[in-house]
């Protein structure tokens, strides 16, 4: 008996033949089977009777009791994390499975409601690593449209906001809540009806205090969550009062997560912030360099008035990749921009630069992102953060201003697994401190060189541009004064000394035949001469000249940030002109975020039929016609854009046909020295009349406005030479009318 007592345990689950035949011991089972199935459809029932935030209490419960088992090393999976079944949806959705390092290392931290200062390489990740805590934070509170403002997100440029708000609005949508884009704009009362019903909310600095001063409803009294991305940026110096101002409006309860590719520790960044035993992460801390291993990095040495020839060498040769270049003032993006679209180097061109209104910017960051092989010239607006797919190279035209500048830049190619290039461009008197600059933050380069004499000159092109073109002239002595002042201002004096630079060659190189005056060269220059005299910039107090050159640092880069923290003061005429451009634009985008696809569609349809209405216009407006349309071996369309404009110097006969046969260089130079000397004659008068010489910088201020659009201050006539902005590219207008016109006839 006993012996057959154990024997289920010897026989491994064999069945007793005798208990299939015994009907009590079956019925039994069943009977046990039949009450275990009726508890729990009774269960359930009862659960479906409760409200369903009650049910979403309970699971919200399940999920924090786990905070504190969270094991960031084991966690190989997102679903690893006690995260909602919300997010885990959106992040398997948008194709997240694995967290990545950083995100693996602070996910844990920010669920545990612990501070956090995160720092990993470019590229790594960190976006996630902050909005899946900002989802979960909000969730965990079952937080409401009605409940407002849950999470604040401060991004320092537009376009790193504008990539956040579209990260948050894929990984987010299955969650509730309502989030909104404050970037900038002026149309105040717009954002102001909706914004203290946001949750989440991705800003700037300047347009987020704008609201907190002047939004009466808006208040940010129960935020639970602070984020400032690209931290050190923001922290930066020159926007120090106006985080100080946006932190002094938040609940001293909030957690705070900061990161950034190039984070430090500063004591007094971190007070300014009352973060509260923050967790630092830093996950490339001991790794052996601080940009990515699939980035191979570069140096020339170039002179400055190589480096146009340079650019353009670079571009013919590289014609089949995506290629950012980085320059270091928005004139010179501006006039290089254009010039270069008009040499057709053989593949399309772009310009991202905060001279530019919002919706442009925008429009140019999406259309870089679908292109396959493309060159965006850019300023440092692009240079954190954001994320341009497959971009193969990045080149830096101008030196940047510090090593840290150099990590964020090369840091838009090689990213998350990727490979890419970069190619430094050096001043021979920046080289040796920039370098050591450069290996004290363990980035690996290397000096390679470049053979003088396969460069192509382009320099005779832009001389005949710039005689054919007084705008493109002005562009040019712009970009000139801009590139002097943007050296001159830079902190390190090591590697940047604008009295090396050899003023009448650079000019050349630009197309100019003259080096424009540069008066506050002329002014230290004097001062420098004369250190006793006074009213000069030496007598400026070190903080004062410090704080002026920050700021006059971010309108030359033209970020955005401090621009928009200035918005209501700026004295700039350009700047005022481009608000007013934007007042039209709504700024805030503000939706549940499952709802945001058909608010966006909803934008493209008019933007359409505004197009077509433009074109009918364009065509009672003598548009101009006959004009080539060029096309490359590939059958892309290469950009006509920009127009051409008559000089100011009337022309000789014969001269006019050369625009469309090519270009006559001996007449052209002859047409520029004339110009030149009109020019001369205009400023003798001028210091005849006013005893000084104009500033070549305020001369042509009017013609400083957004790249495509029609200057509201230009004389009629010219403003009627210039065609009017239908939204397509002058190649795509060109082909419209010509096919309306083929219809009329
Ligand atoms: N877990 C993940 N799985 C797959 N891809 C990811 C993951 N996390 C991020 N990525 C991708 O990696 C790329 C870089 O991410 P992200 O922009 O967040 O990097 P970053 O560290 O913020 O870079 P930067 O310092 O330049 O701002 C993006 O294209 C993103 O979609």
């Amino acid at each position: 008996m006993r012996l057959h007592a154990c024997a289920p345990a010897f026989t491994c689950g064999l069945k007793n033949p005798t208990d299939t035949i015994d009907p009590v011991k079956n019925f039994e089972r069943w009977k046990k089977k039949y009450n275990k199935t009726k508890t729990r459809v009774k269960q359930e029932k009862r659960q479906k009777r409760r409200p369903e935030w009650q049910v979403e209490k309970e699971a919200i419960q399940r999920l924090v009791n786990k905070y504190n088992e969270i094991n960031a090393k084991d966690a190989e999976r997102f679903s690893d994390f006690p995260i909602s079944k919300n997010t885990l949806r959106g992040l398997m959705e948008a194709q997240y499975r694995q967290p990545t390092e950083i995100q693996r290392q602070t996910i844990g931290f920010a669920l545990q409601g612990k501070d956090v200062l995160g720092a990993a390489k470019t590229g790594s990740g960190k976006t996630l690593a902050f909005l899946i805590p900002v989802l979960e934070c909000l969730y965990r509170q079952q937080w409401t449209a009605m409940d407002g403002l849950g999470a604040l997100i401060i991004s320092p440029t537009r376009e790193l906001a504008y990539q956040t708000f579209e990260v948050l609005r894929k990984v987010g949508k299955n969650h509730e809540f309502s989030a909104g884009l404050i970037i900038g704009g002026k149309d105040l009362k717009n954002e102001s009806e909706k914004i203290h019903r946001t949750n989440i909310i991705i800003c700037t600095p300047g347009r987020l205090l704008q609201h907190m001063d002047e939004t009466a409803a808006f208040h940010a009294s129960d935020l639970h969550m602070l984020v400032l991305d690209e931290a050190d940026r923001i922290l930066d110096m020159g926007f120090a009062d106006t985080i100080n101002a946006i932190v002094e409006n938040l609940p001293k309860t909030r957690q705070t997560l900061l990161f950034s590719a190039t984070q430090t520790k500063s004591v007094k960044d971190l007070a300014r912030l009352s973060l509260k035993d923050p967790e630092y992460v830093w996950v490339h801390e001991k790794a052996k360099f601080s940009t990515p291993a699939t980035l191979e990095q570069n140096y020339v040495v170039c002179e400055l008035h190589q480096k146009v020839n340079m650019l353009f060498s670079f571009i013919r040769s590289h014609l089949q990749k995506k290629v950012i270049v980085f320059f270091a003032c928005c004139k010179e993006v501006q006039y290089l921009f254009r010039v270069f679209c008009r040499l057709r180097p053989g593949m399309p061109i772009l310009a991202l630069h905060g001279k530019q209104q919002q919706m442009k910017r925008v429009e140019v960051y999406n259309d870089f992102i679908k292109k396959k092989n493309a060159v965006l010239f850019a300023t440092d607006i692009a240079a954190r953060g954001l994320d341009f797919p497959a971009v193969n190279w990045v080149l830096q035209f101008d030196c940047p201003e510090d090593a840290n500048t150099y990590i964020h830049r090369v840091g838009r190619t090689a990213r998350y697994k990727e490979g890419g290039e970069a190619l430094l461009v050096l001043l021979p008197s920046e080289e040796k401190d920039m370098v050591s600059q450069l290996q004290e933050k363990k980035v690996p380069i290397n000096r390679i060189q470049v053979n003088p004499e396969k460069l192509t000159s382009v320099q005779q092109k832009l001389e005949a541009f710039l005689a054919q073109e007084k705008e493109q002239k002005e562009r040019a002595q712009r970009c000139f004064v801009s590139y002097l002042r943007s050296v001159y201002l830079m902190k390190n004096k090591d590697v940047f000394d604008v009295f090396q630079l050899k003023l009448q060659e650079y000019a050349a190189s630009l197309g100019l035949a003259v080096a424009p005056r540069v008066r506050f060269l002329n002014k230290v220059q004097k001062q420098r001469a004369d250190p006793g005299q006074s009213g000069g910039l030496g007598d400026v107090a070190p903080h004062e000249e410090e704080k002026e050159l920050k700021s006059f640092k971010a309108q030359l880069r033209g970020d955005g940030l401090k621009s928009e923290a200035q918005e209501s003061q700026s004295s700039d005429e350009e700047d005022d002109e481009e608000e007013d451009e934007e007042k039209v634009q709504p700024a805030l985008l503000s939706f549940p975020l499952s709802l945001q696809e058909t608010d966006s569609n909803t934008i493209k349809k008019t933007e359409k039929e505004t197009k077509f209405k433009e074109a009918k216009k364009v065509l009672k407006r003598n548009f101009q016609v006959n004009t080539k349309l060029v096309f490359t071996e590939e059958g892309q369309m290469v950009q006509q854009w920009p127009p051409l404009q008559r000089t100011a110097v009337p022309a000789t006969e014969g001269e006019e046909d050369d625009c469309t046969s090519g270009i006559n260089v001996e007449e052209a130079r002859e047409r520029l020295r004339r110009e030149d000397q009109e020019f001369d004659k205009l400023e003798y008068r001028l210091k005849q009349t006013h005893g000084t010489l104009p500033d070549p910088d305020k001369l042509h201020y009017d013609s400083e406005e957004e790249d495509d659009q029609i200057s509201r201050k230009r004389p009629r006539q010219q403003a009627t030479a210039k065609p009017l902005d239908t939204g397509l590219s002058l190649a795509e207008d060109e082909a419209l009318v010509l096919h309306l016109l083929g219809n009329r006839s």
